[in-house]
């Protein structure tokens, strides 16, 4: 018999490590987005990269990245298993089912929402530690100069919990799940519409097709996420500093009137260029982890 998997897919244990290298590998591109979107003293990508280094060295683009590690495997298994069971709601057919009965793209659209939905109250949490983590700009253990805020992870989670009580976990929440619902449903469509386009008809998508289409997916969402994705994280920082928002409009208009439309678009090109590796490698799994399972 031939082996199942062809050389370009690899065994699942490898997959699984290829997504957390991506996550790795994506970080530091992260960091430099996350600080331009809610710092105002970089210039630009390489101005904020410069800095970065020069201040804090390497680590500094890897701050904050221990909780995406620890919580991607929940957060993909929410989003991909609400995803196909609200698509077998909606259709009333099982994943194999489906290449010979595809199922309305708004179908797959709402499926999407409900997946993204859900995975943004779970990531919640972990989202918001990551991100005042990666603004903690103070070189790592240096003598004589004022600690950071925040010790790491777990005692930032604590710091909040005791400053802010338990909702202030939830700290941009709201705009998290706006940013994410409409776009996983985008995420999804773009992913089944790419994957039809390029498969004869009632045939499972090569490994080519989904790498291919899962990049494109990655970056057709991020794309239309980017506006809300700036509100978000400053959300997110807004309580720490003085002069809080009184809430997401006011965001939007503040950052608006100060800064000008363009300060929605911060962090597009480095959302872009990071999607497709990482949703390449997260479609693959998906697709042969459904082929195990059936
Ligand atoms: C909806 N939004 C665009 C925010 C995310 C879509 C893809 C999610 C993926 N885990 C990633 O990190 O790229």
């Amino acid at each position: 018999m031939p082996p199942m998997s062809t050389p370009l897919c690899g065994e699942p244990e490898s997959r699984g490590k290829a997504g957390a290298l991506g996550l790795v590998l994506g970080h530091p591109f992260d960091t430099v987005k996350v600080r331009l979107q809610t710092q105002n003293k970089y210039q630009g990508i390489m101005d904020c990269m410069v800095k970065t280094y020069r201040h804090e060295s390497l680590l500094g683009f890897f701050k904050g990245m221990s909780f995406p590690i620890a919580s991607v495997a929940v957060v993909n298994s929410v989003l991909f298993g609400c995803y196909s069971n609200a698509l077998l709601a909606l259709t009333a057919t099982s994943h194999q089912e489906r290449r010979a009965q595809p199922p309305s793209y708004t179908h797959v659209f709402v499926a999407g929402c409900t997946g993204g939905l859900l995975q943004a109250y779970c990531l919640a949490p972990f989202d918001l530690i990551k991100v005042r983590l990666q603004n903690q700009t103070e070189p790592r253990a240096q003598l004589g100069g004022p600690p950071p805020r925040y010790r790491g992870p777990v005692h930032c989670a604590a710091c909040i919990l005791r400053e802010e009580g338990p909702r202030g976990l939830f700290r941009g929440a709201w705009a998290l799940m706006l940013r994410d619902t409409p776009t996983l449903g985008i995420y999804f469509v773009t992913y089944e519409w790419l994957c039809r386009q390029y498969t004869p008809e009632g045939q499972t998508p090569s490994s080519a097709t989904v790498l291919v289409a899962g990049g494109f997916a990655g970056i057709a969402s991020w794309v239309t996420a980017t506006p809300l994705d700036v509100v978000k994280s400053r959300m997110q920082m807004a309580g720490l500093e003085r002069g809080a928002y009184q809430g997401m409009l006011d965001c939007i208009v503040r950052s608006a009137r100060q800064e000008g439309l363009g300060v929605f678009f911060r962090g597009l090109l480095i959302n872009s260029a990071r999607a497709f590796p990482v949703n390449a490698v997260t479609f693959l799994s998906y697709e042969h982890l459904l082929l195990a399972w059936a």
